[in-house]
Protein backbone atom coordinates (compact mmCIF):
# COMPACT_ATOMS: atom_id res chain seq x y z
CA UNK A 1 0.00 0.00 0.00
CA UNK A 2 1.18 3.51 -0.84
CA UNK A 3 1.71 5.78 2.25
CA UNK A 4 0.67 9.56 2.12
CA UNK A 5 4.03 11.76 1.59
CA UNK A 6 2.89 13.29 4.90
CA UNK A 7 3.22 9.97 6.65
CA UNK A 8 6.36 8.96 4.59
CA UNK A 9 7.92 11.84 6.04
CA UNK A 10 6.93 11.57 9.68
CA UNK A 11 7.97 7.98 9.65
CA UNK A 12 11.52 9.08 8.14
CA UNK A 13 11.82 11.55 10.92
CA UNK A 14 11.35 8.82 13.52
CA UNK A 15 13.60 6.49 11.97
CA UNK A 16 16.21 8.99 11.72
CA UNK A 17 15.80 10.08 15.24
CA UNK A 18 16.31 6.32 16.57
CA UNK A 19 19.34 6.11 13.75
CA UNK A 20 20.76 9.72 15.98
CA UNK A 21 20.13 7.88 19.57
CA UNK A 22 21.66 5.11 18.32
CA UNK A 23 24.64 6.48 16.61
CA UNK A 24 25.50 8.47 20.22
CA UNK A 25 26.87 5.15 20.96
CA UNK A 26 29.21 4.85 17.92
CA UNK A 27 30.63 7.81 17.11
CA UNK A 28 32.84 10.28 19.56
CA UNK A 29 31.16 13.16 20.70
CA UNK A 30 32.38 16.41 20.53
CA UNK A 31 32.68 19.04 23.67
CA UNK A 32 29.95 20.85 25.20
CA UNK A 33 26.64 18.47 22.99
CA UNK A 34 24.45 20.36 24.97
CA UNK A 35 24.48 23.33 22.30
CA UNK A 36 24.22 22.04 18.93
CA UNK A 37 26.17 23.58 16.16
CA UNK A 38 23.44 25.26 14.14
CA UNK A 39 23.96 24.89 9.97
CA UNK A 40 23.09 26.81 7.30
CA UNK A 41 22.42 25.38 3.95
CA UNK A 42 23.11 27.18 0.69
CA UNK A 43 21.86 25.41 -2.38
CA UNK A 44 18.91 22.97 -2.36
CA UNK A 45 20.46 20.62 -5.02
CA UNK A 46 21.50 16.71 -5.13
CA UNK A 47 25.03 17.31 -2.46
CA UNK A 48 23.19 19.08 -0.46
CA UNK A 49 19.91 17.13 -0.01
CA UNK A 50 22.71 14.01 1.29
CA UNK A 51 24.69 16.81 3.51
CA UNK A 52 20.98 17.57 5.25
CA UNK A 53 20.28 13.94 5.77
CA UNK A 54 23.73 13.58 7.45
CA UNK A 55 23.56 16.72 9.59
CA UNK A 56 20.08 15.50 10.77
CA UNK A 57 21.81 11.86 11.99
CA UNK A 58 25.18 13.83 13.65
CA UNK A 59 24.89 14.47 17.56
CA UNK A 60 25.49 17.69 18.74
CA UNK A 61 24.47 19.15 15.04
CA UNK A 62 21.22 20.42 13.66
CA UNK A 63 20.08 22.46 10.70
CA UNK A 64 18.37 25.94 11.35
CA UNK A 65 18.16 26.95 7.65
CA UNK A 66 18.19 26.19 4.29
CA UNK A 67 18.68 28.90 0.94
CA UNK A 68 17.90 28.25 -2.41
CA UNK A 69 17.48 30.31 -5.71
CA UNK A 70 14.17 29.77 -5.78
CA UNK A 71 11.83 30.31 -2.19
CA UNK A 72 9.27 27.48 -2.81
CA UNK A 73 11.94 25.37 -3.89
CA UNK A 74 13.97 26.17 -0.23
CA UNK A 75 10.40 25.56 1.35
CA UNK A 76 10.23 21.99 -0.27
CA UNK A 77 13.29 20.93 0.79
CA UNK A 78 13.07 22.23 4.69
CA UNK A 79 10.04 20.69 4.72
CA UNK A 80 11.94 17.71 3.45
CA UNK A 81 14.63 18.02 6.24
CA UNK A 82 12.70 19.15 9.49
CA UNK A 83 14.38 22.56 8.59
CA UNK A 84 12.58 25.65 10.43
CA UNK A 85 13.81 28.25 8.21
CA UNK A 86 13.91 29.00 4.74
CA UNK A 87 15.22 31.80 2.30
CA UNK A 88 14.93 32.37 -1.45
CA UNK A 89 17.94 33.89 -1.08
CA UNK A 90 21.74 32.78 -0.19
CA UNK A 91 22.18 36.24 1.03
CA UNK A 92 19.66 35.88 3.65
CA UNK A 93 21.14 32.62 5.26
CA UNK A 94 24.42 33.84 5.10
CA UNK A 95 23.26 36.88 7.13
CA UNK A 96 20.78 34.65 9.32
CA UNK A 97 22.28 34.85 12.96
CA UNK A 98 20.37 31.70 14.42
CA UNK A 99 23.50 29.93 11.55
CA UNK A 100 26.67 29.05 13.19
CA UNK A 101 28.28 27.74 10.32
CA UNK A 102 27.64 27.91 6.45
CA UNK A 103 27.64 24.83 3.76
CA UNK A 104 27.83 25.70 0.50
CA UNK A 105 26.82 22.71 -1.74
CA UNK A 106 26.04 24.61 -4.94
CA UNK A 107 28.12 24.55 -8.43
CA UNK A 108 31.49 25.35 -8.58
CA UNK A 109 31.82 28.61 -10.10
CA UNK A 110 29.57 29.85 -7.46
CA UNK A 111 31.71 28.73 -4.43
CA UNK A 112 33.83 31.75 -4.94
CA UNK A 113 31.42 34.70 -4.41
CA UNK A 114 28.69 32.96 -1.58
CA UNK A 115 32.24 31.89 0.15
CA UNK A 116 33.59 35.08 0.00
CA UNK A 117 30.26 37.02 1.37
CA UNK A 118 29.97 34.04 4.15
CA UNK A 119 33.75 35.34 5.07
CA UNK A 120 32.85 38.96 5.10
CA UNK A 121 30.15 38.31 7.21
CA UNK A 122 32.56 36.38 9.61
CA UNK A 123 30.59 33.56 9.66
CA UNK A 124 32.37 29.71 9.77
CA UNK A 125 32.26 28.53 6.56
CA UNK A 126 32.35 25.35 4.96
CA UNK A 127 32.54 24.74 0.89
CA UNK A 128 31.94 21.44 -1.46
CA UNK A 129 34.94 20.42 -3.09
CA UNK A 130 36.36 21.91 -5.42
CA UNK A 131 36.95 24.82 -3.25
CA UNK A 132 37.02 27.42 -6.49
CA UNK A 133 37.99 27.15 -10.25
CA UNK A 134 40.71 28.74 -9.86
CA UNK A 135 44.25 29.07 -7.36
CA UNK A 136 43.60 32.65 -7.28
CA UNK A 137 40.19 32.76 -5.64
CA UNK A 138 41.40 29.68 -3.13
CA UNK A 139 44.36 32.10 -1.83
CA UNK A 140 42.10 35.31 -1.86
CA UNK A 141 39.25 33.45 0.21
CA UNK A 142 41.96 31.53 2.62
CA UNK A 143 43.60 35.22 3.35
CA UNK A 144 40.21 36.70 4.05
CA UNK A 145 39.68 34.09 6.32
CA UNK A 146 42.60 34.59 7.73
CA UNK A 147 42.27 38.57 7.71
CA UNK A 148 39.01 37.87 9.45
CA UNK A 149 39.68 35.16 11.59
CA UNK A 150 36.74 32.79 10.66
CA UNK A 151 36.72 29.35 10.17
CA UNK A 152 36.78 28.51 6.64
CA UNK A 153 37.08 24.34 5.26
CA UNK A 154 37.04 23.11 1.64
CA UNK A 155 34.78 19.91 2.29
CA UNK A 156 37.50 17.19 1.22
CA UNK A 157 35.19 14.91 3.85
CA UNK A 158 37.21 11.76 2.81
CA UNK A 159 40.11 13.04 5.20
CA UNK A 160 37.56 12.83 7.60
CA UNK A 161 36.70 8.67 7.53
CA UNK A 162 38.19 7.13 10.38
CA UNK A 163 40.19 4.44 7.49
CA UNK A 164 41.75 7.82 6.22
CA UNK A 165 42.98 8.49 9.49
CA UNK A 166 44.14 5.50 10.32
CA UNK A 167 46.09 5.52 6.56
CA UNK A 168 47.39 8.96 7.25
CA UNK A 169 48.88 7.28 10.97
CA UNK A 170 50.18 4.07 9.09
CA UNK A 171 52.17 5.88 7.02
CA UNK A 172 53.54 8.08 9.63
CA UNK A 173 54.26 5.65 12.04
CA UNK A 174 56.44 3.92 8.91
CA UNK A 175 54.50 0.85 8.47
CA UNK A 176 55.38 1.12 4.68
CA UNK A 177 58.63 2.81 4.88
CA UNK A 178 59.06 5.54 2.74
CA UNK A 179 56.33 6.19 0.83
CA UNK A 180 57.31 6.25 -3.38
CA UNK A 181 54.12 5.74 -5.00
CA UNK A 182 50.74 7.07 -4.97
CA UNK A 183 48.47 5.70 -7.92
CA UNK A 184 44.69 5.39 -8.34
CA UNK A 185 42.05 6.40 -10.57
CA UNK A 186 38.06 7.31 -9.97
CA UNK A 187 35.62 7.03 -12.61
CA UNK A 188 32.01 7.44 -13.32
CA UNK A 189 29.81 6.93 -16.80
CA UNK A 190 28.70 10.08 -17.62
CA UNK A 191 26.28 8.32 -20.40
CA UNK A 192 23.24 8.95 -18.10
CA UNK A 193 24.07 12.61 -17.21
CA UNK A 194 22.29 14.67 -20.00
CA UNK A 195 23.12 18.20 -21.27
CA UNK A 196 21.61 19.96 -17.86
CA UNK A 197 23.73 18.37 -15.75
CA UNK A 198 26.41 20.29 -13.50
CA UNK A 199 29.30 17.94 -15.23
CA UNK A 200 28.89 19.46 -18.77
CA UNK A 201 29.09 23.45 -17.32
CA UNK A 202 31.87 25.26 -19.01
CA UNK A 203 32.76 27.01 -16.00
CA UNK A 204 32.30 24.51 -13.57
CA UNK A 205 31.92 21.19 -14.85
CA UNK A 206 34.19 18.73 -16.30
CA UNK A 207 36.15 15.56 -14.07
CA UNK A 208 38.91 17.54 -12.95
CA UNK A 209 36.76 19.84 -10.71
CA UNK A 210 34.59 17.08 -9.97
CA UNK A 211 36.79 14.35 -8.95
CA UNK A 212 41.13 14.87 -9.23
CA UNK A 213 40.40 16.69 -5.81
CA UNK A 214 39.89 13.36 -4.14
CA UNK A 215 43.25 11.83 -5.97
CA UNK A 216 45.47 14.77 -5.53
CA UNK A 217 44.50 14.53 -1.60
CA UNK A 218 45.83 10.86 -1.91
CA UNK A 219 49.06 12.40 -2.75
CA UNK A 220 49.24 15.14 0.37
CA UNK A 221 48.27 12.41 2.81
CA UNK A 222 51.14 10.34 1.78
CA UNK A 223 53.79 12.79 1.86
CA UNK A 224 52.59 14.69 4.42
CA UNK A 225 53.74 18.77 4.44
CA UNK A 226 54.88 18.26 0.59
CA UNK A 227 54.19 19.82 -2.46
CA UNK A 228 53.29 19.26 -6.07
CA UNK A 229 56.90 19.61 -8.09
CA UNK A 230 56.70 18.71 -11.44
CA UNK A 231 53.10 17.84 -13.08
CA UNK A 232 52.30 16.41 -16.28
CA UNK A 233 48.61 16.01 -17.52
CA UNK A 234 47.22 14.44 -20.92
CA UNK A 235 43.52 13.63 -21.07
CA UNK A 236 40.34 14.08 -23.03
CA UNK A 237 37.46 17.05 -23.57
CA UNK A 238 33.86 15.65 -24.52
CA UNK A 239 30.85 17.02 -24.76
CA UNK A 240 27.05 16.07 -24.80
CA UNK A 241 26.07 15.26 -28.67
CA UNK A 242 23.22 17.76 -28.19
CA UNK A 243 25.46 20.72 -27.32
CA UNK A 244 27.86 21.99 -29.75
CA UNK A 245 30.13 24.30 -27.72
CA UNK A 246 32.26 24.00 -24.88
CA UNK A 247 33.92 20.63 -24.36
CA UNK A 248 34.59 20.01 -21.01
CA UNK A 249 37.73 17.41 -19.71
CA UNK A 250 36.27 14.14 -19.22
CA UNK A 251 39.37 12.00 -18.98
CA UNK A 252 43.01 12.80 -17.16
CA UNK A 253 46.50 10.91 -16.80
CA UNK A 254 47.85 13.21 -14.38
CA UNK A 255 51.93 12.39 -13.39
CA UNK A 256 53.29 14.47 -10.50
CA UNK A 257 56.79 14.21 -8.56
CA UNK A 258 56.94 15.30 -5.10
CA UNK A 259 58.80 18.74 -4.28
CA UNK A 260 60.76 17.98 -1.53
CA UNK A 261 60.47 13.56 -1.53
CA UNK A 262 61.91 13.76 -5.35
CA UNK A 263 61.78 9.90 -4.58
CA UNK A 264 57.60 10.57 -4.18
CA UNK A 265 55.53 10.21 -7.00
CA UNK A 266 51.42 10.27 -7.56
CA UNK A 267 49.82 8.80 -10.75
CA UNK A 268 46.29 8.60 -11.16
CA UNK A 269 43.34 9.29 -13.92
CA UNK A 270 39.81 10.21 -13.42
CA UNK A 271 37.48 10.10 -16.17
CA UNK A 272 33.71 10.37 -17.04
CA UNK A 273 34.12 7.67 -19.50
CA UNK A 274 33.69 4.15 -17.44
CA UNK A 275 32.87 3.75 -13.71
CA UNK A 276 36.12 2.30 -12.65
CA UNK A 277 37.48 0.48 -9.92
CA UNK A 278 38.07 3.39 -7.58
CA UNK A 279 41.35 1.98 -5.89
CA UNK A 280 44.24 3.40 -4.31
CA UNK A 281 47.58 2.20 -3.86
CA UNK A 282 50.22 3.57 -1.47
CA UNK A 283 53.39 1.68 -2.29
CA UNK A 284 56.40 2.19 0.41
CA UNK A 285 59.96 0.81 -0.04
CA UNK A 286 58.67 -1.53 3.03
CA UNK A 287 55.14 -2.09 2.32
CA UNK A 288 51.70 -1.38 0.68
CA UNK A 289 48.27 -0.32 1.33
CA UNK A 290 45.56 -0.59 -0.94
CA UNK A 291 42.73 1.51 -0.46
CA UNK A 292 39.01 0.20 -2.03
CA UNK A 293 36.22 3.25 -2.62
CA UNK A 294 38.80 5.23 -1.65
CA UNK A 295 36.58 8.74 -0.85
CA UNK A 296 35.00 6.88 0.86
CA UNK A 297 37.28 4.20 2.64
CA UNK A 298 35.95 1.29 5.33
CA UNK A 299 38.39 -1.06 4.69
CA UNK A 300 42.69 -0.77 4.56
CA UNK A 301 44.64 -3.62 3.64
CA UNK A 302 48.17 -3.43 4.27
CA UNK A 303 51.47 -5.57 3.09
CA UNK A 304 54.46 -5.53 5.37
CA UNK A 305 57.11 -7.38 6.87
CA UNK A 306 54.33 -8.20 9.52
CA UNK A 307 52.55 -9.97 6.58
CA UNK A 308 48.96 -8.96 5.17
CA UNK A 309 46.26 -7.46 7.36
CA UNK A 310 43.39 -6.09 6.81
CA UNK A 311 41.69 -3.55 8.80
CA UNK A 312 37.90 -2.80 8.52
CA UNK A 313 36.17 0.66 9.80
CA UNK A 314 32.36 0.42 9.35
CA UNK A 315 30.04 3.25 8.30
CA UNK A 316 27.25 3.87 10.16
CA UNK A 317 24.11 2.16 10.03
CA UNK A 318 22.21 3.99 6.85
CA UNK A 319 19.41 1.82 6.42
CA UNK A 320 17.27 4.63 8.00
CA UNK A 321 17.82 6.83 4.59
CA UNK A 322 18.29 7.02 1.06
CA UNK A 323 20.91 8.75 -0.43
CA UNK A 324 21.83 10.43 -3.50
CA UNK A 325 24.95 9.56 -3.30
CA UNK A 326 26.43 6.25 -1.68
CA UNK A 327 28.32 6.34 1.68
CA UNK A 328 27.03 10.08 2.03
CA UNK A 329 26.41 8.60 5.58
CA UNK A 330 29.91 9.57 5.92
CA UNK A 331 29.47 13.34 5.98
CA UNK A 332 28.43 12.42 9.31
CA UNK A 333 32.55 12.29 10.20
CA UNK A 334 32.91 15.57 8.40
CA UNK A 335 30.09 17.79 10.38
CA UNK A 336 31.83 16.10 13.71
CA UNK A 337 35.16 17.30 12.65
CA UNK A 338 34.04 20.79 12.04
CA UNK A 339 31.85 20.99 15.49
CA UNK A 340 34.98 20.21 17.09
CA UNK A 341 36.87 22.65 15.60
CA UNK A 342 34.57 25.61 16.13
CA UNK A 343 34.07 24.59 19.87
CA UNK A 344 38.04 24.65 20.09
CA UNK A 345 38.08 27.88 18.20
CA UNK A 346 39.93 26.76 15.19
CA UNK A 347 40.25 28.19 11.97
CA UNK A 348 40.97 25.14 10.46
CA UNK A 349 40.57 21.93 10.86
CA UNK A 350 43.17 19.26 11.29
CA UNK A 351 42.36 16.78 8.62
CA UNK A 352 42.81 18.79 5.52
CA UNK A 353 44.60 22.32 5.78
CA UNK A 354 44.17 25.91 3.76
CA UNK A 355 47.66 25.16 2.64
CA UNK A 356 46.25 21.51 0.92
CA UNK A 357 43.68 23.36 -0.43
CA UNK A 358 45.98 25.61 -2.31
CA UNK A 359 48.14 23.15 -3.32
CA UNK A 360 45.51 21.31 -4.75
CA UNK A 361 43.94 24.12 -6.47
CA UNK A 362 47.15 24.59 -8.03
CA UNK A 363 47.14 21.60 -9.22
CA UNK A 364 43.33 21.22 -10.96
CA UNK A 365 44.20 24.63 -12.13
CA UNK A 366 47.58 23.48 -13.93
CA UNK A 367 46.30 19.86 -15.11
CA UNK A 368 42.85 21.96 -16.37
CA UNK A 369 45.06 23.72 -18.69
CA UNK A 370 46.99 21.25 -20.05
CA UNK A 371 44.07 18.76 -21.02
CA UNK A 372 41.97 21.51 -22.66
CA UNK A 373 43.79 24.55 -22.53
CA UNK A 374 45.73 23.46 -25.16
CA UNK A 375 42.46 21.56 -27.15
CA UNK A 376 41.06 25.75 -26.98
CA UNK A 377 44.70 27.26 -28.15
CA UNK A 378 44.50 24.69 -31.09
CA UNK A 379 40.77 25.85 -31.94
CA UNK A 380 39.74 22.25 -30.98
CA UNK A 381 37.05 23.61 -29.10
CA UNK A 382 33.95 23.03 -31.81
CA UNK A 383 35.16 19.16 -32.00
CA UNK A 384 32.37 16.30 -29.93
CA UNK A 385 36.02 15.09 -28.56
CA UNK A 386 39.56 15.84 -28.57
CA UNK A 387 42.54 14.87 -27.49
CA UNK A 388 45.67 16.64 -26.24
CA UNK A 389 48.93 15.73 -24.36
CA UNK A 390 51.75 18.26 -22.73
CA UNK A 391 54.04 17.79 -20.39
CA UNK A 392 54.93 21.69 -18.29
CA UNK A 393 57.06 22.35 -15.28
CA UNK A 394 55.38 23.14 -12.32
CA UNK A 395 56.07 26.77 -11.88
CA UNK A 396 55.39 28.15 -8.53
N1 LIG B 1 31.17 15.52 -1.47
C1 LIG B 1 30.59 14.80 -2.40
O1 LIG B 1 30.54 13.60 -2.32
C2 LIG B 1 29.94 15.46 -3.54
C3 LIG B 1 30.17 16.78 -3.79
N2 LIG B 1 29.57 17.40 -4.84
C4 LIG B 1 29.86 18.80 -5.06
O2 LIG B 1 28.72 19.55 -4.68
C5 LIG B 1 28.52 20.64 -5.55
C6 LIG B 1 27.11 20.57 -6.12
O3 LIG B 1 26.93 19.36 -6.80
P1 LIG B 1 25.46 18.68 -6.96
O4 LIG B 1 24.71 18.80 -5.71
O5 LIG B 1 25.70 17.33 -7.51
O6 LIG B 1 24.84 19.60 -8.08
P2 LIG B 1 23.29 19.93 -8.37
O7 LIG B 1 23.24 20.34 -9.78
O8 LIG B 1 22.42 18.83 -7.91
O9 LIG B 1 23.01 21.17 -7.43
C7 LIG B 1 23.75 22.33 -7.57
C8 LIG B 1 23.06 23.50 -6.92
O10 LIG B 1 23.79 24.66 -7.33
C9 LIG B 1 22.93 25.77 -7.25
N3 LIG B 1 23.21 26.74 -8.30
C10 LIG B 1 23.57 28.01 -8.07
N4 LIG B 1 23.77 28.67 -9.23
C11 LIG B 1 23.48 27.79 -10.21
C12 LIG B 1 23.47 27.88 -11.61
N5 LIG B 1 23.81 29.01 -12.26
N6 LIG B 1 23.12 26.79 -12.32
C13 LIG B 1 22.81 25.64 -11.69
N7 LIG B 1 22.81 25.48 -10.34
C14 LIG B 1 23.14 26.55 -9.62
C15 LIG B 1 21.51 25.24 -7.33
O11 LIG B 1 20.97 25.69 -6.12
P3 LIG B 1 19.44 26.09 -5.86
O12 LIG B 1 18.94 24.87 -5.18
O13 LIG B 1 19.57 27.27 -5.03
O14 LIG B 1 18.78 26.33 -7.18
C16 LIG B 1 21.61 23.73 -7.36
O15 LIG B 1 20.71 23.13 -6.48
C17 LIG B 1 29.64 20.57 -6.58
O16 LIG B 1 30.67 21.42 -6.18
C18 LIG B 1 30.11 19.13 -6.50
O17 LIG B 1 31.47 18.96 -6.83
C19 LIG B 1 28.69 16.74 -5.64
C20 LIG B 1 28.43 15.41 -5.45
C21 LIG B 1 29.08 14.65 -4.41
O1 LIG C 1 32.35 14.29 -4.97
C1 LIG C 1 31.93 13.44 -5.72
O2 LIG C 1 32.02 12.16 -5.40
C2 LIG C 1 31.18 11.19 -5.99
C3 LIG C 1 30.98 11.46 -7.45
O3 LIG C 1 30.06 10.54 -7.98
C4 LIG C 1 30.48 12.85 -7.62
O4 LIG C 1 30.28 13.13 -8.99
C5 LIG C 1 31.49 13.81 -7.07
O5 LIG C 1 31.04 15.13 -7.16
Amino acid sequence: MMLPRLLLRQRQSTLLRRAKVANARTLTTVEDASKPIRWGIVGAGSISKDFAKAVNFTQGAEISAVAARSASKAAEFAKNHDIPQSYGSYDDLIQDPNVDVVYIGTIADTHAPLAKMSLLHHKPTVVEKPLTTSFQETKELIDLAKRNQVFFLEGMWSRFFPAMKKVRQLIADGAIGQPVMVSGDFGWSTQGCDEHHRIWFPASGGMIYDVAMYMAQLGLAAYEGDSFYKVSAMGITQQPTTMQHHPVDHTALVSCQMEHNRNGFLQFHVTGQASTEERAVFQGTKGRIVLENHHVPSKIQLYNNDGAQILEFPLPDDSFASWDHASSIGFTYQIEGVGKALREGALECPEFTWRESLEIARMLEDIRGQVIGTAEDEGESSEPESETASVARYGR
